[in-house]
């Protein structure tokens, strides 16, 4: 694959990771699940899953997209299409995020705790999902998103953790 095409892939996907870090900065009040819990007892998503971290990480990530399209509007072709794609690739993260902690909840794992391929492939797979009907990445690219995303998601974490951002490394 050529150096080309696996920069382009990380410019494609770049909305769905601006999505899935900004929560950490901008997250906290209300949850999602309204402190309910499921029929297992446990709560249903957790302290950690909060409307202004969804909201806000789609209005991030949206708005990444509307500042590619300047810089690379040839890769878009046109702005409706290049918000289109950031808001699918970002509600898609989001989204994605949200069945983790719902798994993670139904697995008996505390808020934070971690889980090893969730954490870092959920949110992408789901991203990638909705976003395909309008845009796509080769099959080649995917499959580098797929394994790099892991390490810029350790990566991000970890800067975040030593900014004082998120309290455990994960
Ligand atoms: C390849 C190796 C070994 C290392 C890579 C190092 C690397 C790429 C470091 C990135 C450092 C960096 C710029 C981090 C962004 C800071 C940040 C906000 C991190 C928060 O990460 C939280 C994490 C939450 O994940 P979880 O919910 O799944 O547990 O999100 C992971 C983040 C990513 C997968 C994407 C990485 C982030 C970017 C490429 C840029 C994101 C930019 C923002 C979030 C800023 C937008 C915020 C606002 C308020 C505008
Ligand atoms: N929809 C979201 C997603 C994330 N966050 C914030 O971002 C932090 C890190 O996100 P993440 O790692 O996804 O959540 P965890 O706290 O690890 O919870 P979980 O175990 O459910 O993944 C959360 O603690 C929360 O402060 C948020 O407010 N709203
Ligand atoms: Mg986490």
């Amino acid at each position: 694959m050529s150096l080309s095409s696996i920069l382009w892939a990380l410019w494609y996907i770049l909305p769905a990771y601006v999505a899935n870090g900004s929560p950490v900065l901008v997250g906290g009040g209300r949850p999602i699940d309204g402190g309910r819990k499921w029929r297992d007892g446990k709560r249903l998503l957790g302290d950690g899953k909060t409307w202004r971290g969804f909201i806000g990480g789609v209005a991030f990530g949206t708005l990444t997209g509307v500042v590619q399209y300047f810089l690379t509007p040839g890769f878009y072709g046109d702005l409706k299409t290049a918000v289109l794609l950031a808001f699918l690739l970002s509600f898609g993260a989001l989204t994605g995020d949200l069945i983790g902690s719902f798994m993670k909840r139904r697995a008996n794992l505390p808020r934070g705790a971690p889980a090893i391929g969730l954490d870092q492939l959920g949110f992408l797979l789901s991203a990638l999902a909705f976003a395909y009907p309008v845009m796509s990445l080769s099959s080649g690219q995917m499959l580098f998103v797929l394994i790099v995303t892991p390490f810029i998601h350790w990566g991000a974490n970890y800067f975040a953790y030593r900014m004082g951002w998120k309290s455990v490394p994960w």
